[in-house]
């Protein structure tokens, strides 16, 4: 058993609290990403799990075993954590195969009885074993990345820990790497953190997404939860674009500048705002003379879809939507919206006090709300 948790864990250094008495269970074998912007911490939680800082306050257990409390710490090299680093950190001068022996200990490699089990380690992450004799330079960053977790994973650890290890990718070699890696530590049923400031590969790799905003948790969920039913503004901007409206509410539907609009279960009533992520409305262009409620003022082709930069009617601002390239609307159409699921609705409270946590900006109708959120 391998479930990792961390309790109530703070860390500052000199004055500037870093973790704010953190939370996170990741169950047994399953995988999940810390996601927040530069400077929030993310490391240096990785950095405590692995044993390399000691917090403050609180306590991490690795399957059920306490490796650091107020006093004590199990030392990084008995922790049985594997660490990924953004770079891989591969040594340059020796081959794949010594590399990976590393990891195995005992020598570099030169040893006959390592190197089934470097064949082995190298198919795992998807690799040709003769991929051993070469050396880091004759790879591609990908590959490096893969070597570098096979390396980790030599040790048979209980925890992977990978420090936004694909970020110096470029786009498609990072997806394609990303999902080799998630398929490698799923087949191996390894318990895995990846940080990462990456929303898109935060919610595509993981069971469990944490969002992370100065030293603390907004939200803990699964990926369509974080993303569908974000807990505030802040986590709604961070992970995705949004429409915000200003609304009336009631208990399941709110009333805004689109007509009545279903919003998701559980929601403040009274005056506030709903968000809605733009592929939820649908434009489509009015036929038969039918008055639309909007008209396109700018259209941004993305190949396989379009963002449509609509003037809607009876709102000052314009929202930006997003569909299917096929049929789309030209400049100029006026259209219709059709609203797809529900929207999530927050209160006028939540809308200031988020404006005040991270620099104002308006809905559609004026209210104040982050900038990262307001904009899609
Ligand atoms: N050893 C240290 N001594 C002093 N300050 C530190 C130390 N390590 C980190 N910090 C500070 O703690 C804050 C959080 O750093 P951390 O590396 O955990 O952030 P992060 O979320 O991983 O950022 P990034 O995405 O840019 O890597 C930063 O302000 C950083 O300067």
């Amino acid at each position: 058993m391998s479930r990792l948790v961390v309790d109530q864990v703070s860390k500052t250094f000199g004055h500037a609290p870093v973790l704010d008495a953190i939370d996170l269970d990741v169950a047994d074998g399953s995988a999940t990403a810390v996601v927040g912007s530069s400077g929030c911490g993310k490391t240096t939680l990785l950095r405590v799990i692995a044993g390399f800082e000691n917090p403050d306050a609180g306590t991490v257990s690795i399957g059920g075993e306490v490796v650091t409390r107020q006093g004590f710490s199990v030392p990084p090299h008995r922790r049985a954590i594997g660490y990924v680093a953004q770079d891989g950190a591969l040594f340059p001068h020796l081959t794949v195969g010594q590399n990976i022996a590393y990891g195995l200990g005992g020598g570099l490699g030169g040893k006959r009885k390592h190197r089934e089990h470097i064949a082995e380690l190298l198919e795992m992450v998807s690799l040709d074993p003769s991929y051993a004799d070469r050396r880091p330079h004759q790879l591609s960053g990908g590959q490096q990345q893969r070597v570098a977790l096979a390396r980790a994973m030599a040790r048979k650890p209980k925890v992977m820990l990978l420090d936004e290890p694909f970020s110096a990718l470029d786009t498609g070699l990072r997806a394609a790497t990303r999902q080799a890696v998630a398929e490698t530590l799923r087949a191996a049923g390894m318990t895995s953190i990846l940080v990462t400031h990456d929303q898109e590969e935060a919610l595509s790799f993981a069971d469990q997404v944490a969002v992370m905003c100065s030293g603390r948790f907004t939200q803990v969920g699964t990926p369509e939860e974080v993303y569908a039913a974000p807990a505030d503004l802040f986590t709604a901007g961070f992970l995705g674009d949004t429409v915000l409206l200003d609304a009336t509410i009631g208990t399941e539907t709110a009333e805004t500048v689109l007509g009545r609009i279903p919003v998701q279960v559980n929601a403040p009533t009274g005056t506030g705002a709903v968000m809605m992520r733009p592929e939820q409305l649908l434009a489509r262009s009015v036929t038969d003379g039918h008055p639309g409620r909007a008209t396109v003022r700018a259209l941004e082709f993305r190949g396989a879809d379009v963002v449509l930069t609509l003037d809607l009617d009876g709102c000052p601002e314009p929202i930006q939507v997003r569909r299917v390239s096929v049929d789309a609307p030209a400049v100029g159409d006026r259209v219709d919206l059709e609203v797809l699921g529900a929207a999530v609705a927050f209160t006028s409270e939540q809308c200031t006090a988020a404006g005040r946590a991270s620099g104002s900006g308006a809905t559609s109708t004026g209210m104040t709300v982050p900038d990262a959120v307001s904009a899609v």
